[in-house]
């Protein structure tokens, strides 16, 4: 295979995508640190570029801390949106095709119907909102690229609602989890798996995508699945997302249809919860291994 590089390589999906590369015995692919491949940093991009003539390059670099991009929007744009340009003028200029990853909360999430990849965006966070610039960005410069549209990202790997609760359940005996925002978690390894199949595939079907897990959820029923499957004993408590005030809006429905990634890559999509169960296991014999 022609060589691939991966942005963001140290992040949760950039960890996914090295795991499922060894997997996969995909091995034209590399995964330079944050410091070697700074998106911000046109030089470091060049030299990169220049260095590995890569066909493809995944961005999964991003500014991702939703609440605290609320008083940083400026780093939270340059790194979104800026970043992502720099990323796709140098696909340009060297011919690579850009595999582009971008999020649910491009969405207001008003409609409760699964939303497709032409449904109107209008982010209601200023995450949302640099995230849609960057997917903008792109498309106006690069012909060449696929945009994923991805939500609610767990893994073994990386800072994620699955790891956060573990945490909290084995330190507090009862918890309270917004039950009216509704989604689909995506386990960033099927993620990973997906955007590897997409390039090995060699088809030149460019564009937007949606890719999450299968299936329908809210926070608080994804937390009963967690506990559940991990065997904890917690007292959840479903509550309103105005018993839980936070600095930026979430949108209350972010469900994506998936249709056109399955019927254009012949692809199937795991369940959420067969996932988690496959995440959970990892997660203990990753705690069994520890010294
Ligand atoms: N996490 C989620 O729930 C979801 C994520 N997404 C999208 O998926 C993608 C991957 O997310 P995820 O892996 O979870 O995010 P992470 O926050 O785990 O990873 C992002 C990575 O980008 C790095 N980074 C930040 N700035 C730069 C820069 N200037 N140059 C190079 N690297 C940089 C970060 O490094 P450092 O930490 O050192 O700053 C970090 O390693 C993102 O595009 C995100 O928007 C979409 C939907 C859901
Ligand atoms: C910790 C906690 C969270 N929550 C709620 C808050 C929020 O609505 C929801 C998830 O909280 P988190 O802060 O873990 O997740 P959040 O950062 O909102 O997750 C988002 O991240 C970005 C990067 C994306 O692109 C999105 O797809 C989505 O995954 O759970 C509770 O109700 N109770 C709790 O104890």
């Amino acid at each position: 295979m022609e060589n691939i590089i991966v942005f963001g390589a140290s992040g949760q999906l950039g960890q996914c995508l090295e795991k499922a590369a060894w997997q996969k015995k995909i091995t034209s692919v590399v995964f330079p640190s944050k410091k070697e491949a700074n998106i911000l940093d046109n030089e470091a991009l060049a030299r990169l570029f220049q260095q590995y003539k890569p066909a493809f390059a995944i961005n999964c670099a991003a500014y991702t801390a939703v609440d605290k991009a609320e008083d940083d929007a400026e780093l939270a744009r340059k790194i979104n949106k800026t970043g992502v340009q720099n990323l796709a003028l140098q696909c340009k200029a060297h011919g690579a095709t850009l595999v582009h990853v971008s999020t649910d909360f491009v969405f207001e999430g008003n409609n409760p119907l699964p939303l497709g990849e032409d449904a109107a965006t209008n982010p209601t966070s200023i995450y949302g909102l640099t995230k849609l610039e960057g997917e903008q960005d792109i498309i106006a410069i690069l012909p060449k690229h696929y945009i994923l549209r991805t939500s609610w990202l767990y893994s073994e790997y990386g800072n994620n609602f699955v790891k956060t609760m573990l945490k909290l359940g084995s330190e507090r005996d009862e918890l309270k989890i917004i039950a009216d925002q509704v989604g689909t978690p995506t386990y960033a390894i099927d993620l990973a798996n997906a955007i590897l199949d997409i390039i090995s595939s060699g088809k030149e079907n460019y564009g937007v995508y949606h890719y999450s897990n299968e299936g329908v959820t809210s926070w608080y029923d994804f937390a009963k699945g967690i506990f559940d499957v991990a065997g904890t004993n917690v007292k959840l408590y479903p509550i309103r997302t105005a018993e839980y005030p936070t600095k930026a809006t979430r949108p209350a429905f972010s469900v994506m249809d998936k249709a056109k990634f399955k019927k254009t890559f012949g692809l199937e999509v795991p369940y959420w919860r067969d996932s988690l169960i496959t995440c959970i296991k990892a997660l203990e014999i990753n705690t069994i291994n520890k010294p």
